[in-house]
Formats: C-alpha cells, structure tokens, sequence
C-alpha cells in the first residue's frame, strides 16, 4: 500500500522545531566525567531529518529559530551547505542560545544524552514568525514533538499544523519525546495527543507511544491505533529499537519492519535516520513495506557511525543493505 501526496510541491519536506548543535563524545566506551573531547555536529531531531532527506535526494526546507551568534551561523550555514532551504529560519535578536546536546557513549547499549536547553532559541518562535505561503510549497509538514513543549512555540506549532491541514499538505507529527523540555508527563501527554489526533502520519517509539497515552506500563500496539484511527491519521509507526518496528494503516494493515544487523557504536541517531528514509521512500512512491525497510536500513548505517547529522546515509548504501537482507 501506497501513502499519496500532493505531486506540484517545491519541497520534498519541511522540518518544523530545533536546529541545535549536538557535542558527541570522541573518546568513547567510558563515562562523560572521564571524556575531554567532543566533535561539534549540527543535531536537533527534525534538522537531523531534513539532513537525511536532503542527502537521499529529497528538497527540503526548514522552519525553526536559531541564535544570533556564532553557534546559530554555524547550524545555518550546515543547512544551506546540505542544500536546505533556510529562507525560513528565523534568527532570534533577544540573547538566546542554541540547544546543545552532549553525547555519552558508555558502551554500544549504553548511550544517554546531556541536554542544555535554558533558553533555547528554538522554543522561541512565535506564530506570526510562520507563514502560510511557505507552508503550502511542501507535500509533508515535519513537526517534532518537542516544538510543543513551551510557549511561544507551541503556538507557532499548532498554528504551522492548522495551516497544513487547510492546505491539505500531509503532517508527519514526530512524537520525539525529550522529557528534559517539559514540566510534566501529564502536560506532554495533552499536547501530543492534540497534535496525533490531527497529524496524518504519526511516528514514536513504543516509549514515546505511552508517554502520548499518559500510561504507567508499555501499552499495547493495537489499543494505540484503534484510538488514533478514530481521529485523522492514516498511518502509524511504532518502533521498537533493535526488534524493529510496525506499521498499521487505517484500512486495517500491519506491516513489520526488521532491524539490520551492523557494528553499532552509540544508538543514538536511529530514530532520526529511520524517520528520514522512511518519508524518502514514502514520498517516491515506495508502498509501506519497502518504506520500513528504508527506514530500518538507514538508521542501521547511522548507529554505526559517530554522528547523526553527518552520518546519513546515500540511497546506494541503504539499497546495498537492503540487499543484503542481514536482519534480526
Ligand atoms: N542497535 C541497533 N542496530 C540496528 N538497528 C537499530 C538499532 N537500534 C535501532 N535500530 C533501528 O532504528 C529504528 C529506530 O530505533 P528506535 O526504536 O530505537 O528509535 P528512537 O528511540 O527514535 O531512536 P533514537 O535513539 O535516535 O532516539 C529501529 O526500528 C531499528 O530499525
Ligand atoms: O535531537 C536532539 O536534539 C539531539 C540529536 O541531535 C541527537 O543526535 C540525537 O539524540 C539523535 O537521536
């Protein structure tokens, strides 16, 4: 099965939320306390995936607020260098700071991310920073979860989705849960399942999935669908790490998507890979099965590498794995 999208769009995909800087351990396999030396990459989930599906070959532009300094010039000049339209990027005048993410790789299984996220320039985007017309130049809407957690860019969030929506551009709401932003699981829970009930496309991991349901315990696949196939969605990813991941559509399919085996050095960096070649092959046409098959491959090639943003993958590489059809 196929997921249609509206053809005479100038961009693939516009990514909605942070465009930050992620600092990622170079001495690895040991505690942050004993690392001295971090590689700067441009990170923030939803530019990681305008990244991705920059390099796979889709047109992809950006809506999000950076800093007025050296580390926001730097995440503006990434982006244009990997071909993505900035024109939307709004660079904040009032002081605030690029969100950076320290990476800890304590082992292959074992990674943990420091986040500093005070005054963040990304949570600062106001509504009236989003514009109707750049909107309507995409066949998908992008949004990151996070983006919800704080006025005034929970504003500017539901406001970018109400004008998808009358527009009829596909939203993929990315549930990309980071509890370091929010005040509490209760508040989280409120906004995403107002934004997955209108989302057309809907994307987490189990985790993130419970976190939307307010639940103590792992739910369960099927009661998460059937309550977001009440609403507007018409397809729904649930991932689960190395056991890989569903998709259940609203005419009533599963399809299960395989992890590939590989040499991992962190897993941070999958989901955003995944979410990447994913929508890549969603959007050329690819039916759902192969979609999960894109995704998996994609994030299997970027938990083997150093960075997330850096490491996307080609769309030779992940047909090679593909291929190869080394899964769990
Ligand atoms: N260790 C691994 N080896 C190979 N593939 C993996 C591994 N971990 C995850 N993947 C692939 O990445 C996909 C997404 O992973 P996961 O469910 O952990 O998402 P995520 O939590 O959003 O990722 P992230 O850690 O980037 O936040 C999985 O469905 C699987 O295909
Ligand atoms: O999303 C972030 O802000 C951090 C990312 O850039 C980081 O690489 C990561 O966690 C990817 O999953």
């Amino acid at each position: 099965m196929n997921i249609s999208f509206q053809t005479d769009k100038e961009f693939d995909v516009i990514g909605f939320g942070r465009a930050c800087i992620d600092l990622n351990a170079v001495e690895y396999n040991r505690p942050m306390e004993e690392t001295i030396t971090f590689q700067k990459y441009v990170g923030g989930s939803p530019a990681n995936i305008a990244i991705g599906s920059s390099k796979l070959g889709l047109k992809a532009g950006f809506i999000g607020k950076i800093p007025d300094d050296q580390h926001g010039r730097f995440i503006e000049q990434y982006l244009s260098e990997k071909g993505i339209d900035t024109s939307n990027l709004v660079v904040d005048r009032e002081g605030r700071k690029t969100g950076l993410a320290f990476t800890e790789i304590l082992s292959p299984e074992e990674c943990s991310i420091l986040m500093y996220r005070e005054n963040v320039a990304d949570l600062y985007l106001e509504p009236t920073e989003v514009h109707e017309y750049y909107i309507t130049r995409a066949k998908i809407l992008l949004i990151s979860g996070t983006a919800l957690a704080q006025s005034p860019s929970r504003e500017a969030t539901l406001k970018a989705i109400n004008l998808a929506k009358k527009n009829n551009i596909k939203v993929v709401f990315e549930l990309d849960y980071r509890p370091y932003t929010w005040k509490s699981l209760e508040e989280t829970a409120v906004y995403y399942s107002l934004v997955a009930e209108k989302a057309d496309i809907v994307v987490g991991t189990r985790d993130e999935y419970d976190v939307m349901e307010n639940l103590s315990n792992e739910g369960d696949n099927q009661a998460t669908v059937d309550y977001l196939f009440q609403h507007e969605p018409e397809l729904v990813v649930i991932k689960h790490g190395v056991d890989g991941s569903y998709a259940y559509t609203r005419s009533g399919e599963t399809f299960r998507g395989r992890a590939y085996k590989t040499e991992v050095l962190k897993t941070f960096g999958a989901g955003d890979s995944y979410a990447s070649a994913f929508l890549y092959a969603l959007v050329t046409g690819k039916d759902i099965e192969t979609a999960l098959k894109y995704g998996g491959a994609s994030a299997s090639i970027v938990v083997s590498k150093h960075s997330s943003s850096e490491a996307m993958p080609t769309v030779a590489e992940i047909e090679k794995l593909i291929q190869d059809d080394n899964t769990y």
